[in-house]
């Protein structure tokens, strides 16, 4: 099996804020890319969802680059988020947008991540692996219908669980959280650098020439 310079985790993501967030804590990654099936089970809580979705992600990479002969700790992310037992993942029209953002506008909801990291063992064919969820609240000032609209266009809710991004022009819409921010944006930062610490990862990696990813 190879190992990569500079590399030290394998983000098996494509999402731009996870890379984002990994590289703000100095650690070296390579993103890599992995398909994975996203589909939520009838009687399945979020945050069972995120936990089993970040799992399977982390497995997706793991064998990603165990076909290509790496062997390095594959981390796996999902965000979700739930309001009074609505589970709302990201709008793919503007009329889910207004359904989500309707339902979060005045209240407060729960944003929920997963997160799962897979770390070689000793043997060639042996891994550990290791899931945790973060949990945030989020408490929404009311939003209008011209709002929700004016905001689609921006692009920004698509891409977004519940259809919104608390780091970009969706702040607007917060009145407050309780608990991890970076959670919300998709990565909870307070659980990847307890697995670092953990596994000796390395973090804060302070070459311009090998901070974040290689
Ligand atoms: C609530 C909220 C979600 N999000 C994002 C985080 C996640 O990227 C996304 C939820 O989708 P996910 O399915 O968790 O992730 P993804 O499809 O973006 O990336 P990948 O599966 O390849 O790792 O919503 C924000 O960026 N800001 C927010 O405020």
């Amino acid at each position: 099996m190879l190992t990569m310079n500079n590399v030290d985790v394998l983000l098996s993501s494509q999402s731009p804020r996870r890379a984002e967030l990994l590289r703000q804590i100095g650690v070296r990654f390579c993103k890599i890319n992995a398909e994975c099936e996203e589909v939520l089970g009838g009687d399945e809580s979020a945050p069972d969802y995120v936990q089993r979705l970040a799992s399977d992600k982390a497995q997706a990479g793991w064998q990603v680059a165990t076909a290509e002969g790496l062997r390095l700790p594959v981390l796996g992310s999902d965000t979700t988020v739930a309001c009074e037992g609505r589970i709302l993942e990201k709008p793919s029209s503007l009329d889910e947008a207004m359904a989500m953002l309707r339902h979060l506008s005045g209240g407060v909801h729960q944003v929920y991540t997963g997160v799962s990291l897979i770390y070689p063992g000793l043997e060639e064919a042996e891994y550990q692996q290791v899931t945790r969820v973060a949990k945030t609240d989020v408490w929404m000032r009311p939003i209008s219908d011209a709002q929700i609209e004016a905001y689609w266009k921006t692009g920004e809710p698509k891409d977004k669980a519940g259809g919104y991004g608390i780091q970009g022009f969706g702040s607007a819409f917060v009145e407050k959280i309780s608990g991890s921010f970076t959670n919300v944006v998709g990565l909870p930062l307070e659980i990847v650098v307890q697995l670092c610490e953990e596994y000796n990862i390395p973090i804060w990696q302070n070459d311009p020439n090998e901070i974040g990813e290689q």
